[in-house]
């Protein structure tokens, strides 16, 4: 698909009103998150076509679905999109592989992708002739994506969907959204109120507040604010792309990204893989000197861009930049006077710990 998701719908229910103006990238992993009831299914739901906004509008590049003011609008059916709910509907009479080929059906089109591929993408080709009834939940739901995505999506609306299965499903399936993320070009609206899975599968985050679109933007830019909704901000931190650039012999592997190197425990991927790491403000501390002696490793050269008073009493949230990627360090008022913590300032930060996403 080329060109960008233009969104604009305004819907009123009295005690809520959804208001939203989204230009959203045309590929990757676009996660809209909020608090329940914030709208966000709301939202997705308009996407699809499912709600009629009075002045609302929708395109994915030049294929307009939604203009009010032309008076256009595409039904729910007429819309090249895919759609996952966090039950995954299947028909129960029909065998998984007869619940992909519903698919296919929908659209009377067989894509550009085939059964046997799409079966390969999600894991389920051992699965194709038993029934629903004889799949985990992780399973339907890789059924559920296998049967959206044969419908030739140009997009695909997910609305929570591994809310409804324990961590060691959600562990599971995981995988393979990464995978879809990587391997197929069309763009993926996911709503989730989990900020792991946020930090671990989304390219671009819409932030909504009752109704509103609080933040939009690329993943760490939208992270990396000072005031972020405290959802996000009890845990606030950044997550960086970095690349597998060596195993060493003492059973570390080194990472790199552009603010520098890291290390952590040995890992199996090959030289040159990207992985997402997530840096949580509270794990990196600020030092003016290069420490030599010190048991943390991992330290990188930083800018101060801004900082910012947080939720937890005496502490503050410093805003840095290591190698144009953003990070967050928090550390307490005292020691922010202490450093003389102020925009510019170049410093050291020591992260204590890296929580690898994959
Ligand atoms: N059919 C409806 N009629 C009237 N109000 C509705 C309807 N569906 C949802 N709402 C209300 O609209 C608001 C937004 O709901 P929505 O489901 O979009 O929120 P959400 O962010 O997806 O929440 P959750 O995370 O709990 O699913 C809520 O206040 C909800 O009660």
């Amino acid at each position: 698909m080329s060109g960008d998701i233009r969104a604009r719908f305004r819907i009123d229910r009295g005690s809520f009103a959804l208001d939203v103006d989204l230009n959203l990238p045309g590929r990757g992993v676009t996660a809209l998150f909020g608090h329940s009831g914030s709208g966000k299914t709301t939202c997705l739901r308009a996407m699809a076509g499912l709600e009629r906004t009075p002045d609302g509008y929708f395109a994915l590049g030049d294929e307009v679905w939604q203009d009010e003011a032309r008076d256009l609008f595409l039904p729910p059916h007429r819309r090249a999109l895919g759609v996952v709910f966090q039950e995954a509907g299947l028909f129960p009479h029909r065998s998984v592989r007869g619940n992909m080929e519903y698919g296919q059906q929908r659209t009377g089109d067989t894509g550009t992708l085939a059964l046997s591929d799409v079966a390969d993408l999600l894991g389920i080709r051992h699965l194709l002739d038993r029934s629903p009834q004889q799949l985990s939940g992780g399973e339907r739901q890789r059924v559920a994506i296998a049967r959206a995505l044969l419908a030739a999506p140009k997009v695909l609306l997910m609305d929570e969907p591994l809310a409804a299965l324990d961590l060691k499903r959600k562990l599971e399936i995981l995988p393979y959204l990464e995978r879809l993320h990587r391997e197929l070009a069309i763009p993926i609206i996911y709503v989730s109120h989990a900020p792991d899975e946020v930090a671990r599968l989304a390219d671009h985050l819409v932030l909504l507040d009752s109704g509103k679109v609080v933040a939009s933007g690329p993943l760490n830019n939208v992270l990396s604010r000072l005031n972020l909704p405290a959802a996000f901000a009890d845990d606030a931190g950044v997550v960086i792309e970095a690349a597998v650039a060596a195993h060493e012999a003492d059973d570390l592997t080194r990472l790199e990204f552009p603010g520098g190197m890291i290390f952590v425990s040995r890992r199996t991927e090959a030289v040159g893989t990207f992985l997402r790491c997530r840096i949580h403000a509270r794990d990196i501390s600020l030092t003016l000197v290069p420490q030599t002696l010190s048991s943390i490793l991992n330290c990188v050269t930083a800018t101060v861009v801004d900082l910012a008073p947080t939720d937890t009493p005496g502490h503050v949230l410093v805003r840095l930049e290591a190698g144009g990627e953003p990070l967050l360090a928090r550390i307490t008022r005292r020691s922010a006077d202490k450093l003389e913590i102020r925009p510019g300032l170049v410093l050291r930060a020591q992260i204590k710990a890296v929580a690898l996403l994959a």
